[in-house]
């Protein structure tokens, strides 16, 4: 027997169809983090170092003063080519500027589109979020090591620094008020799985919106933040970032935004029909939780079943992106999650234009997100050779999608799925397996 044919169910060779390689892309693309400095007791090691190394950068280049915990540095060195050269884009893409009732903001300078860079920088300074007494400082208060990390500055660092805003005014020391107010989380860095913080010169600058049309991600690699758009922004436009608040109800953000940054959010989610706002935030947080990221059985059944119309999944996907459209809310894992599915549907429908239509926007929101396209230009090259393509069309022409162990794959045969089923046969499973993920 022919590599790629297997018997059917009366024993003869059926003729295979093998599925192409490319995989479609799954999330979540990356985890949330919390934007805090906050500190807790335990015993940890931490220690002070400027990344990149001075020695390894040109004269201008700025540099990171850290807080990190020990052995992370080491990783951090071992990256090959370690610090990639920092590309900044010229002329700059921003302005910081005063945005009335808002104290400085940053305006694009051009236009920019979805997944592009709006500003590079390496931050002034980038903590552990948890920031945990040394051994061999037992006594030392967080705020201590925040003191000692923003005092060995350098001098324009320092003023850059001590120029941001403290939206917690007198109610504490300026440094911690500074720490607090643009703080931004980072993720984990390599060497250290908690999730780290940084303070941007400018990135710190950029305003909220419960609509955001940025956000920002760490490449460890430059060591610098990159903020990159998720809506296109027209030259003039705000650009905006999300303080973390995004799947409350308004109610919700606006106490945490008037409790922890100290201002009245006047972002179009806040200021349209708040019921109906929160009413589809509510669908969004739904969908959030419910863990369908490993959970293909509905695409599963759908695929096998020439009895479900062919825009079934289609109909359900375009729902919910439709709802993020209209929130202008693309957060994770929703997004990633519902573009998927979408995508998975127009491959196994066999429609190349919507696929590859969705997965470049899914191209784009993922660089947006994760500073590169996660494996969706792939999809938007070639929809053909996506494990996915022609699923469900095969289905409708007779064809079994079968289990293989590590691989799955189709058989020309004459009974579908159902009376396969009805009729008690084992040889045949009506459904693709699970892929861990
Ligand atoms: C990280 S800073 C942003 C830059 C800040 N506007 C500045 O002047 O440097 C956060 C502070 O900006 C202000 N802010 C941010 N978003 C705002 C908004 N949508 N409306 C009004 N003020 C806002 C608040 O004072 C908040 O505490």
């Amino acid at each position: 027997m022919n590599r790629g044919q297997r018997l059917s169910n009366n024993g003869v060779p059926a003729t295979t169809t093998r599925r192409g390689k490319i995989k479609i892309p799954t999330g979540p693309l990356r985890p949330e983090s919390v934007p805090t400095f906050a500190g807790d007791d335990s015993q940890t090691n931490v220690f002070w170092t400027t990344l990149p190394p001075y020695d390894s950068v040109g004269p201008d280049e700025p540099l990171t003063h850290c807080l990190l915990r020990v052995g992370v540095k080491e990783k951090i060195l071992a990256i090959p080519g370690f610090p990639h050269p920092l590309i900044v884009p010229d002329p700059p893409r921003y302005k910081i500027t005063p945005i009335p009732g808002a104290g400085m903001g940053m305006t694009a300078t051009v236009d920019i589109d979805v997944g592009d860079l709006i500003v590079v920088e390496r931050p002034l300074i980038i903590s552990t979020q948890v920031v945990a007494a040394m051994g061999d400082l037992p006594s030392l208060h967080p705020k201590e090591f925040q003191r000692m990390l923003v005092e060995r500055l350098n001098k324009q660092s320092y003023e850059d620094f001590f120029a941001l805003h403290n939206c917690k005014g007198y109610t504490r020391e300026n440094f911690t008020g500074i720490i607090d107010t643009n703080s931004i989380g980072i993720g984990n860095i390599p060497g250290y799985n908690g999730q780290c913080a940084a303070v941007c010169k400018l990135i710190s600058r950029a305003n909220h919106s419960c609509c955001n049309n940025a956000t920002w991600g760490f490449r460890v690699e430059t060591f610098a933040v990159e903020l990159r758009a998720l809506l296109p922004i027209k030259k003039g436009e705000q650009v905006f970032v999300n303080y973390g608040t995004k799947l409350d109800t308004r109610a919700e953000r606006q106490q945490y935004l008037l409790k922890r940054y100290k201002f009245n959010c006047t972002c179009p989610a806040c200021s349209s029909d708040s019921e109906e706002s929160d009413q589809m935030r509510l669908m969004i947080e739904s969908a959030s939780r419910i863990n369908i990221c490993g959970d293909e059985s509905a695409l599963r059944r759908w695929v096998n079943d020439r009895t479900k119309a062919d825009d079934l999944i289609l109909a359900e996907c375009h729902a919910m992106i439709n709802v993020l459209d209209a929130e202008r809310l693309y957060c994770e894992p929703v997004w990633t999650v519902w573009y998927e599915r979408l995508v998975k549907a127009y491959c196994a429908l066999e429609d190349e234009e919507n696929v590859r239509k969705w997965a470049e926007k899914a191209a784009k929101l993922s660089r947006a997100y994760v500073l590169h396209d996660a494996g969706w230009d792939a999809v938007a090259k070639d929809p053909k050779k996506t494990e996915w393509w022609g699923l469900r069309a095969n289905t409708r022409s007779g064809i079994r999608l079968v289990e293989d162990l590590d691989n799955f794959h189709f058989e020309r045969g004459t009974m579908d799925s159902n009376t396969l089923r009805d009729s008690g046969a084992g040889a045949v499973i009506s459904t693709v397996p699970v892929r861990m993920r």
